[in-house]
């Protein structure tokens, strides 16, 4: 319902100061309880983030990392975000993480989202950590404007999980965790760069309609005020 803009000279400035706000709250969170979750989104944007949370001194075997949405293809593929955050994240201290796909090797995405809901369910409720991206089209996770599951997916009734989702714009089927799933996490970031990406943000922000702009559910509707993360 409310949002707190945080805006860097540059994408390396936003990266190291998100990995040490993300690495205190997980820090807090296994001090406190043990155990710490955090959802991470893939695309081109959170590389630097990845690399600089991944040097943190954290109880990392503790820490369960997943991923916000990811397409229904195996982790070798370029396109994989799972691929993005071995390569990035589970790196230096953070290879002692425990990490949880998306992706399953099952028979289709319905399937692999099932499983998916299943091996997640003990980490999502509710995770310490989301960091979402956005993308010019106004999708975020992998709520995509015409998706053919956007409804259910940005429905707070349903119960937390995993489901899939076809649109136009999105490539390949993809897997995401429901709006339920990430609405209430403890710390609820949206991570976006460039000017384009502001524009769509302004954009956002000045309407109601989600189905136009998947993200204003996030700006509009989650429990957990959004702190904004922006470098030119
Ligand atoms: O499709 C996706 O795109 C968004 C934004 O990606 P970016 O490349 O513009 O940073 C991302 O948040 C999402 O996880 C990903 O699957």
């Amino acid at each position: 319902m409310s949002e707190t803009i945080h805006a860097f000279d540059s994408a390396s400035d936003l990266a190291n100061t998100l990995a040490a706000d993300v690495a205190q709250r997980l820090d807090a969170a296994t001090k406190e309880r043990g155990t710490a979750s955090i959802a991470v989104s893939g695309g081109s944007t959170p590389k630097l983030f990845f690399q600089a949370l991944s040097q943190h001194d954290l109880d990392w075997p503790n820490i369960s990392v997943t991923l916000v949405d990811e397409r229904f293809v195996p982790p070798e593929s370029d396109r994989s975000n799972h691929r993005l955050v071995a390569e990035n994240l589970l790196q230096n201290k953070a290879k002692a993480a425990y990490f949880v796909p998306l992706f399953q090797p099952a028979a289709s995405p319905e399937d692999a989202a099932t499983l998916a809901t299943v091996k997640t369910e003990a980490i999502c409720d509710p995770f310490d950590v989301v960091i979402l991206g956005m993308g010019t089209d106004g999708h975020t996770a992998s709520f995509f404007p015409g998706g053919d599951n956007l409804y259910e997916a940005l429905d707070l009734d349903e119960p937390r999980g995993v489901l899939t989702m076809a649109a136009e714009n999105a490539g390949e089927e993809r897997l995401t965790f429901n709006f339920s799933s990430l609405h209430d996490a403890g710390f609820l970031v949206l991570h976006i760069e460039g000017a384009a990406k502001k524009a769509t943000l302004e954009k956002a922000q000045s309407g109601e309609d989600e189905e136009e702009m998947p993200v204003r559910a996030v700006l509009n509707r989650a429990e957990t005020p959004v702190d904004i993360y922006w470098a030119p």
